[in-house]
């Protein structure tokens, strides 16, 4: 490998690293039979993901209650479905999710090259971290920031920023790599480079859509 061109990259996780979403739409189809509903479809679980797990299950609540995703969120149920939830993801965690094409010898790679890596998710943290051990990722990043690890989440940059004071790199030397137009957007608002997928999940807009610096056939593709 050339020298690197970035010291600090920044992933985004689902739809970056792992497939995640067969094993979420599982997760959500088991807590609307447990809830009494009837069950989504693949295709709209993809389209849902992106704004963390929270918001994937208001939509799917929303969608099969007929309710507007606001009076999901502030119904005082809703906190019980979010426990249903949790105990069926957790239960699915790792069953039906994959490592993408080159992930891990990437990771390696760019590591004995001495580049910082880190994950930015909008995945809450209680999810994150099964899945990043489910596929022996847990030790993998220098740092793992989750949706609900600050109080804001992307495409806030404050998770970008606090990456760059942590590893004390410039944003001229920092690369977001992402999936979706969050991530695009994340990494303009904190000002450093953006490197898309087109494999991931991205509302079901084509991530070129998105204007990111470079769309990458896959990970592999940062060791060029
Ligand atoms: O959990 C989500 O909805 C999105 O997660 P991501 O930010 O890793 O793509
Ligand atoms: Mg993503």
């Amino acid at each position: 490998m050339t020298p690197p061109l970035y010291d600090l990259i920044l992933f985004d996780l689902d739809g970056t690293l792992v497939e995640t979403a067969p094993e979420i739409a599982d997760a959500v189809n088991d807590a609307l039979a447990h809830l009494g509903r009837s069950p989504v479809t693949q295709r709209q679980v993809d389209d849902w993901i992106g704004h963390g797990t929270r918001e994937l299950l208001i939509q799917a609540l929303a969608h099969t209650g007929q309710q507007p995703p606001d009076a999901v969120r502030h119904d005082p149920g809703f906190a019980d479905a979010e426990a249903v939830f949790a105990r069926c993801y957790e239960q699915r965690c790792g069953t039906r999710s994959r490592l993408y094409p080159r992930v891990r010898e990437t990771l390696q790679a760019l590591r004995a090259a001495g580049v910082r890596l880190a994950v930015v998710t909008n995945k809450e943290a209680r999810y994150t971290r099964p899945v990043l051990a489910a596929h022996g990722l847990a030790d993998s990043f220098d740092q793992v920031i989750s949706g609900d690890t600050l109080p804001v989440k992307k495409p806030d940059p404050m998770a970008v920023d606090d990456c760059l004071r942590r590893f004390g790199v410039g944003r001229e030397r920092t690369l977001f790599v992402g999936d979706s137009s969050i991530d695009v957007a994340t990494a303009r608002n904190a000002g450093v480079a953006v490197w898309a997928l087109p494999y991931g999940y991205n509302m079901g807009q084509p991530i070129e859509s998105c204007d990111p610096d470079r769309v990458i056939p896959d990970i592999a593709a940062l060791l060029a």
